[in-house]
């Protein structure tokens, strides 16, 4: 992978530039990746992009060309230059691995380190955390839509640039997609690579029944047929059936025709029928043409006979919902590994960040059902069996007693002291370890459409350091105010 020590915002240097020329070179912090909003307004979000961060984090280095463009900004001193020619990240990082389904609030990832290493990171694992779980998301959405139709992700060309094209394809992976259109992504991540034809094929030969026998020919056992260039029912259907059978004759395996316009449902089952009638029963329907899992979900309903969809624009591009707006906020300070727990107040409630070291405690019922989700401190442990009342932050009288349940910390060490502690999965076990997790979701929650919200909570403890501190901020300000001679009735 490339060098992305570059790929940061401008102020994440000259923080650290900040931080260096004011005594807090060994200042320590611990930061949480989390996001605020479900995208889609669907239930869950599905962790993707870690891989690339291990990599990002592995690779950080600022070369000789990288120090003189910074000097050329004529913003940072000599200094501060010559500390980041020897530039490391020497920390750790705990993370929920991808292809885990996860909740507004949790911490995805957590940094602990120097704030000189721990401040550059925000930029890039934002990015590239935000954008591979939107599409991961997008894709299980797509994929569970198509209700066990494979989905072949096709979207390269209007993906919002190669980076996109290429990280999506392996997001969509993730997400369930059967496979890509995109060889470089195909190259790159091992994903499997399909293809059907494109209409300008048909349209270079004098007739379509000729355009057809000469790919027949050319990919005999690979041969899937467009039929929508000229007239789908009195053309490209009977067309390819005459292929078709001319292939099986052969000794072949004709595999099927593709859709790529008109009412998906009525084509379908008309084509079906006809290849049907033909003796072509085992010739598979391709549906494509701007979907989504919307318009998936509503064709599927209307019974139609699609046994695969090609999916570009609206996966690749997130098109309902294009961003994920996870963040990355500073939740403990402090020095030579002794921490105090920090937080960031905000007028509006849910931007008041959660303070301290924390995890993820997922608690399962018998059947391996996800139950609830607590955001917990470090070191909080849970008698599995032990009755336990959780209880909304914010309206804390909705409380929840859970029983008889397991549970699950989600994080898992990556980095200890700057070294990589964690196997990086193969893609294929992170798409089926999606699959596994997905599975223990309720329906209710993975519902496209108004989904039931999965509780997640703090812990009491958790819940305590946050209103301890809240009053203390608070009362430092008053403090302050009452010094200043500021009117305390203005503001409460
Ligand atoms: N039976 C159906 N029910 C709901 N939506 C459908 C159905 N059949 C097709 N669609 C969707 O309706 C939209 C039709 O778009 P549009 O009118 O641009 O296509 P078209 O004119 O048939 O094809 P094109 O413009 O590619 O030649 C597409 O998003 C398609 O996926
Ligand atoms: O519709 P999407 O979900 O984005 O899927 C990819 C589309 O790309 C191709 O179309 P092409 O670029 O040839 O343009 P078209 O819209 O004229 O078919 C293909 O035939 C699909 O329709
Ligand atoms: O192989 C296909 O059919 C294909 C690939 C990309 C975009 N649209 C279709």
């Amino acid at each position: 992978m490339q060098n992305l020590t570059m790929l940061t915002d401008l102020y994440q240097l000259t923080m650290m530039q900040g931080y260096y020329m004011n005594g807090c070179r060994d200042k320590e912090a611990v930061f949480d990746v989390f996001f605020r909003t479900l995208p889609f307004k669907g239930g869950y979000v599905l962790a993707a992009g870690l891989e690339q961060v291990v990599e990002y984090i592995e690779n950080l280095t600022f070369g000789e060309e990288d120090l003189a463009y910074l000097r050329s900004l004529n913003l940072f001193t000599e200094d501060f230059i010559e500390e980041l020619r020897n530039f490391r990240f020497t920390g750790d990082i705990d993370a929920i691995p991808e292809g885990t389904p996860v909740f507004p609030f949790e911490p995805l990832i957590r940094i602990k380190g120097r704030i000189m290493e721990t401040q550059l990171l925000e930029t890039a694992i934002l990015n590239l955390v935000n954008f591979q779980s939107l599409i991961a998301t997008k894709a299980s959405r797509v994929v569970s839509a198509a209700h066990g139709g494979s989905v072949m992700e096709f979207g390269l060309r209007r993906a919002q640039g190669p980076d996109a094209g290429v990280l999506g394809a392996r997001a969509a992976f993730i997400g369930g997609c059967q496979s890509t259109s995109n060889v470089l992504a195909g190259k790159r991540y091992g994903i499997p690579v399909s293809g059907t034809q494109a209409h300008s094929w048909i349209q270079c030969f004098p007739t379509e029944l000729e355009a057809f026998r000469a790919y027949a020919r050319t990919f005999p056992d690979k041969c899937l047929l467009l039929v929508d260039t000229y007239n789908v029912i009195k053309s490209g259907v009977p067309n390819a059936i005459k292929v078709g059978l001319e292939l099986e004759a052969e000794g072949h395996h004709f595999v099927g025709i593709r859709l790529d316009s008109g009412d998906l449902t009525y084509l379908s089952r008309e084509a079906r029928r006809m290849l049907d009638v033909a003796g072509l029963k085992s010739a598979i329907i391709v549906g494509s043409n701007d979907l989504d899992e919307e318009t998936i979900f509503a064709i599927k309903a209307q019974g139609a006979a699609i046994d695969a969809w090609g999916v570009g624009t609206s996966l690749i591009t997130s098109k309902d919902s294009p961003s994920l707006g996870g963040v990355y906020k500073l939740a403990a300070e402090g020095e030579q590994n002794v921490f105090q727990p920090r937080l960031k107040v905000s007028e509006n409630i849910s931007k008041i960040t959660n303070p301290g070291i924390k995890k993820v405690v997922r608690f399962y019922d018998r059947a391996g059902k996800a139950m609830a989700d607590l955001i917990t401190l470090e070191n909080e442990v849970f008698t599995e069996g032990k009755p336990l009342t959780i209880f909304d932050p914010v309206q804390t009288w909705k409380q929840k007693t859970l029983k008889n349940f397991s549970t699950r910390d989600l994080m898992i060490p990556v980095f200890r002291g700057g070294k990589r502690v964690y196997d990086l999965p193969k893609l294929t076990e992170v798409q089926e370890y999606a699959k596994i997790e997905l599975d223990t979701l309720w329906d209710e929650v993975k519902r496209l459409t108004n989904p039931h919200s999965y509780i997640v909570d703090l812990s009491t403890n958790l819940f305590e350091l946050k209103q301890k501190l809240l009053l203390t901020i608070h009362q430092d300000i008053l403090a302050n105010n009452q010094n200043q001679g500021v009117d305390q009735n203005v503001d409460r």
